[in-house]
């Protein structure tokens, strides 16, 4: 699904306007018949107090929309306009004229402090005061109004934003509703998925609103978001007549002291992600930890005896994943740098291996083209500088992955896959799997897909996707506290039979 700016989206209804000959008021008509549909699947016609604050704008006059379906279904609504310009959306005014049809009660004016309404603990409250639209911060009698909201216990549903929310661009501590949940047109909003954000959004369900298929078709996203449907046309099935050799062979540079458990991690998810074998290079005292840990990977052992300390052996034809638990000795990195340097294709690099690249970045010269380098944020510092915030992050990861012809994997709560090509917003995971060697895992996970001639992007958002979608499978037996890398591991078969399930037969998300 592709994340668009707010300017595209308001592209996409011009064309949507034009191609679908339907004016502006009825395709909000479909919009808030939309939302009122789904509202009324989950009240049921309950008779709770519903309060809809209305900006003055077309979010407004979406809310004013959504009152006037809820009112006609006998639902208790009270109307509420955010009186703060009286440049009103020639929309907005159409729906302030229609809601006088279905009942007496004008929306009432809101315009100072002393007009603020109490807000009930059993409230539902329906936020349409600024949605796309919104082109600075709220601030004034406005921002206190944001406040206002924020402080009361109600159940607050955003209709396409909560506002207050910028879609695209960075904001300081700007006053934002704080949602529970959230319809969003079309498509969701890259802030959605940006830490300093996201929280704000709540739950979100994103809204099919029939937008020009052509324009969409055709617009260059901001991201690409990589969910189960995409995830599922990733897959490659299996010939029956094949062999191991035909789903490659990984090599995983891992581990020292104390950190065997990195290579153990890394070499077995690489098994388990289906690559035809893995062979580990790692220390020689490693050697017993390994081979007990998981009988199906070879070893190599290097000379050094609590670190790698050489790159020498007679393998060819294998996908290098190197990096996890590696360490920074000295020997280390020249091994690291021959190890580099005689790769013809695709390399993935986590953890050390990232560190011992940000030793020396003349280095990235000698890495095949889309490489792949999986960093968290202290490791990807190395490679970029600091930021501030996460737009100028990723800004700054993108003109590095553009530069040197690199795939960048951000980790976080939604991982950030940056390629030359573009952005792509990962869609599965969940908080359980921040723990220790969850990241080995991923690496391992990656370099099987490129061993198995995925394409290296393909191979990235498929191991990412599974990755995430094994953790979510895993959680519902192990809760998030009990999440634990190994596990994450044994649940990639697991999510790949999922990926072909209808979701009734998903067991529920641990929330
Ligand atoms: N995309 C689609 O396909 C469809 C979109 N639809 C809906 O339209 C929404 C976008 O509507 P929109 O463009 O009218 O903008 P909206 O968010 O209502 O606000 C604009 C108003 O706010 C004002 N204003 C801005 N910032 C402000 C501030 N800080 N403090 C105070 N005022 C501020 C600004 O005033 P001005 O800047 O001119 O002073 C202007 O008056 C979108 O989110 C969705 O709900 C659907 O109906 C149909 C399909
Ligand atoms: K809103």
């Amino acid at each position: 699904m592709k994340i668009l700016s707010g300017e595209q989206l308001a592209q996409a209804d011009a064309s949507t306007i034009q191609k679908q000959q339907i004016s502006s008021i009825d395709l909000m008509e479909r919009v808030a018949t939309l939302v009122f549909e789904r509202l009324h699947q989950r009240l049921n016609g309950a008779p709770v107090p519903i309060k809809v604050f209305c900006g003055i704008g077309n979010n407004g006059g979406d809310g004013l929309a959504i009152a006037r379906h809820l009112i006609q279904h006998g639902y208790h609504v009270t109307t509420y306009v955010t009186n703060c310009s009286k440049k009103r959306s020639k929309d907005f005014l159409v729906n302030y004229d229609r809601i006088k049809e279905v009942t007496k009660d004008w929306p009432i004016l809101l315009s100072c402090k002393d007009d603020f309404p109490e807000i009930g603990q059993q409230d539902i409250v329906i936020d349409a005061i600024f949605g796309t639209g919104i082109n600075r911060p709220i601030d004034g009698w406005m921002a206190e109004f944001v406040e206002h909201i924020n402080n009361s216990r109600a159940f607050k549903v955003a209709v396409d934003m909560p506002s207050g929310l910028f879609a695209d661009q960075a904001q300081n501590d700007a006053p934002v509703i704080r949602a529970n949940h959230t319809f969003t047109f079309q498509t969701p909003k890259l802030s959605f998925f940006l830490p300093e954000t996201g929280n704000l959004v709540g739950t979100y369900e994103v809204i099919n609103i029939g937008l020009d298929p052509e324009y969409m078709m055709q617009v260059q996203p901001l991201a690409n978001l990589v969910d189960k449907d995409l995830a599922q046309r990733m897959y490659k099935n299996r010939n029956p007549f094949s062999h191991k050799g035909d789903y490659g062979h990984v090599l995983v540079m891992a581990g020292s002291e104390g950190k065997m458990g990195a290579a153990v991690l890394a070499s077995g998810a690489a098994i388990n992600a289906g690559a035809g074998k893995v062979t580990a290079l790692i220390p020689e005292d490693g050697n017993t930890i390994l081979q007990c840990s998981v009988p199906e990977v070879m070893s190599i052992l290097s000379s050094g005896e609590s670190h790698v300390t050489n790159f020498d052996h007679e393998l060819q034809n294998y996908v290098l994943c190197v990096g996890p638990g590696l360490g920074l000795k000295d020997d280390t990195f020249s091994a690291f740098a021959k190890a580099i340097s005689k790769q013809a294709s695709p390399v993935v690099i986590d953890a050390d291996g990232i560190n011992l690249l940000s030793r020396d970045l003349g280095l990235l010269k000698k890495i095949p083209e889309n490489s792949i380098l999986t960093p968290h944020d202290g490791e990807l510092k190395g490679l970029i500088g600091e930021w501030k915030g996460s737009y100028d992050k990723l800004s700054k990861a993108q003109k590095f992955s553009m530069e040197h012809k690199v795939i960048l994997v951000l980790k976080g709560a939604f991982t950030f896959t940056v390629t030359p090509q573009g952005m792509f917003v990962n869609d599965s995971g969940n908080p359980g799997m921040a723990t220790a060697g969850s990241g080995d895992v991923l690496s391992g996970v990656i370099a099987a897909f490129l061993a198995q001639k995925y394409d290296p992007i393909t191979a990235t958002l498929f191991g990412v996707y599974l990755h995430g979608a094994s953790g979510d499978l895993a959680v519902q037996t192990y809760a998030h506290e009990g999440l634990k890398a190994s596990i994450i591991s044994n649940f990639i078969g697991p999510a790949i039979l999922n990926l072909f399930r209808q979701p009734q037969q998903q067991p529920p998300q641990q929330q």
